[in-house]
């Protein structure tokens, strides 16, 4: 779709208050053509004596109400039109929200932060722009246009109006021309601030590593070019912008020059009274309106539409993971990898090859193995982040994809390894599937999940403020509020990916005893757990030990001790490291 197909549609779906912006800007260029008539009529009349006393003071108390009414209509337009281009721009941000959490890894992994965020804000200011007051400063710079060249032409002499309107092509092939120029200016400087975007979002993110390797300086320098970089386009793209200035400026002095030599010598003639010269030079003044809109207009629609062809191609992207599921997770659904193996894109060997396993409900799966192996991609898998490159996931017999999202989501309860924490109160994190959920109902979980005490500690309890603009909390703080978060959610799937990593195993032992007693009140829930510990899934129905993507032993805690293969090894060494650190 183009940019004027965009706004197109965005003016039909809000007519009034454009045909309101319409409908005063016209009676605004009707009242100024008009005034430079009243002017000349003035003129003439105090010329030859006709006009004084009070009849003077009402003429000119005519051209004060106009020049009155012409302000406060002013007013009336921008406030009526400035509202619907804000629309348009809260209604592309929303679009362009909705597709984000829409998208899948392989949308991210394409589109940089940085520019998305400038999307997000530059760009979509830019379209807000061309449909607001470019379009409408188009509409009245036309509009005038013609009622000034009528009156001049028509309403005054339409010789003196040619010859004055000669330098007029000059200034229109110029206009052109600097437009061009405009736009390969703009869509640079649009890139440029995103790139400089991304490094501040980079910088940010990094801020604490790039002082511990000593980095600042480089940083710095690197920050310093894009700025400058940054700065440059738009100073050039400014700089383009600029000619359209003094092009008119030319055009009009070269008309102004021409008007007043043929007006001297009409006036000498009496084809044309000295009012009527009056009012056409007045005229030739008011021409400056359209003439500077017309260079506003064609840098606004530039910008606009340089903004659009980057975002266009993002909100046209098509969804990550299309939702063609119909069907709900069956009751008490088992949950079967069946023959699944997974490449990543770009990647030469397979991360998943022929995983065949299954969870039942109320069940335990444990999921061990070197680091790389593949267990966070099999839960990635169930989670339809990726889709399997060969094989199925299947939930009760029917395969995921056939699964409603929203049905998929709802059954599998996710805490990654690092999860994320809004910047909102401990509570709002830990209700987020539930924003209806009680203070009980989430001190009950928050219990569950071992973290209670340490939330009791903070300032304001759990009203603290956590996440960016709030307290800091430790990685271990942050995954049990994940784990509390996720069993509030109580979905009957509970997947932890490494969710334990960063608590010491005391309360990795009684986060999983209080999920034993939480699962005597539900006994059909069922957890995956994907842990470097093995403690952490020794209690488990099933044990599997991934490497390099294949399931290389199975069973259970004891069966695998007794065969000595990696689970066996692993859980010495584990069990040696335990006794050295508890010495
Ligand atoms: N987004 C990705 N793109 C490409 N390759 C990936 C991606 N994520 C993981 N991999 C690769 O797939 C393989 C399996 O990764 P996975 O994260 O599942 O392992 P893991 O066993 O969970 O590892 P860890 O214990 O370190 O978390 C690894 O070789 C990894 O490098």
């Amino acid at each position: 779709m183009s940019l004027t197909r965009l706004i197109a549609g965005h003016i039909r779906g809000h007519w009034r208050p454009y045909a309101a912006s319409a409908l005063m800007l016209s009676t605004i260029a009707v009242l100024t053509v008009w005034i430079p008539r009243q002017v000349g009529h003035v003129v003439d009349a105090l010329v030859s004596h006709r006009l004084a006393g009070w009849d003077l003071v009402g003429q000119l108390g005519l051209l004060v109400l106009a020049g009155l009414a012409i302000y406060l209509l002013r007013v009336g337009w921008r406030l009526a039109l400035f509202a619907t281009a804000y629309e348009l721009g809260r209604t592309l941000r929303m679009r362009l929200y909705a597709q984000l959490t829409r998208q899948g890894p392989t949308f991210f992994h394409a589109q940089r932060t940085g520019d998305l965020m400038a999307l997000a804000t530059n760009d979509v200011d830019a379209i807000e722009m061309a449909a607001g007051e470019a379009l409408l400063a188009a509409f009245d710079g036309t509009l005038t246009l013609i009622l000034v060249l009528g009156m001049m032409t028509l309403g005054i002499d339409w010789r003196l109006g040619l010859a004055a309107l000669i330098p007029f092509p000059f200034m229109a092939y110029a206009f052109w021309r600097i437009s061009n120029h405009v736009h390969v200016a703009w869509a640079d400087s649009l890139k440029r601030f995103s790139a400089l975007n991304q490094q501040v979002q980079d910088s940010l993110a990094g801020v604490r590593t790039v002082r511990a390797l000593g980095l600042m300086k480089r940083s710095r320098e690197q920050f310093g070019e894009l700025a400058r970089d940054a700065g440059g386009a738009a100073y050039q793209a400014q700089r383009w912008e600029a000619m359209f200035e003094p092009a008119v400026g030319l055009s009009l002095s070269a008309a102004t020059v021409i008007a007043l030599g043929a007006g001297a010598w009409l006036v000498g003639t009496n084809a044309i009274s000295i009012g009527q010269l009056t009012a056409f030079t007045m005229y030739l003044g008011q021409l400056i309106w359209p003439m500077f809109a017309a260079g506003w207009v064609l840098s606004l629609l530039e910008r606009g539409r340089a903004a659009w062809s980057r975002l266009h191609p993002v909100l046209d992207a098509p969804d990550g993971l299309v939702d063609t599921g119909t069907r709900d997770v069956p009751a008490h659904a088992d949950i079967a990898w069946d023959h699944v193996g997974f490449q990543y894109p770009g990647m030469a060997v397979p991360a998943l090859a022929d995983i065949a396993l299954t969870l039942a409900p109320g069940c335990t799966l444990g999921i061990v193995g070197a680091t790389g192996s593949g267990k966070s991609t099999l839960l990635r898998l169930l989670l339809r982040q990726y889709e399997p490159t060969s094989g199925s996931v299947r939930l009760g017999g029917v395969a995921a994809p056939e699964i409603r999202l929203d049905a998929l989501r709802r059954a599998l309860s996710w805490v990654p390894q690092e999860p994320f924490l809004f910047s909102a109160s401990v509570a709002d994190n830990i209700a987020l599937a539930r924003p209806d959920a009680t203070r009980e109902q989430i001190a009950e979980m928050a219990e569950l999940a071992a973290v209670h005490d340490d939330i009791a500690r903070l300032p304001q309890g759990y009203d603290t403020m956590v996440g960016e603009r709030g307290v800091t909390l430790s990685g271990g703080q942050r995954q049990r509020v994940a784990i509390a978060r996720a069993l509030l959610a109580g979905a009957p799937v509970l997947l932890l990916d490494d969710a334990l990593s960063a608590v010491d195993s005391g309360t990795e032992t009684q986060i999983l005893d209080h999920w034993r007693e939480l699962r005597q009140r539900h006994p059909e829930r069922s957890l995956a757990v994907v842990s470097h510990r093995l403690s952490a899934v020794m209690e488990a129905d099933e044990i599997v030990v991934l490497k390099q993507g294949r399931i290389i032993e199975r069973g259970r805690h004891d069966e695998l001790i007794a065969r000595g293969g990696w689970y066996a090894s692993q859980w010495r060494y584990q069990q040696l490291e335990a006794s050295l650190d508890a010495a």
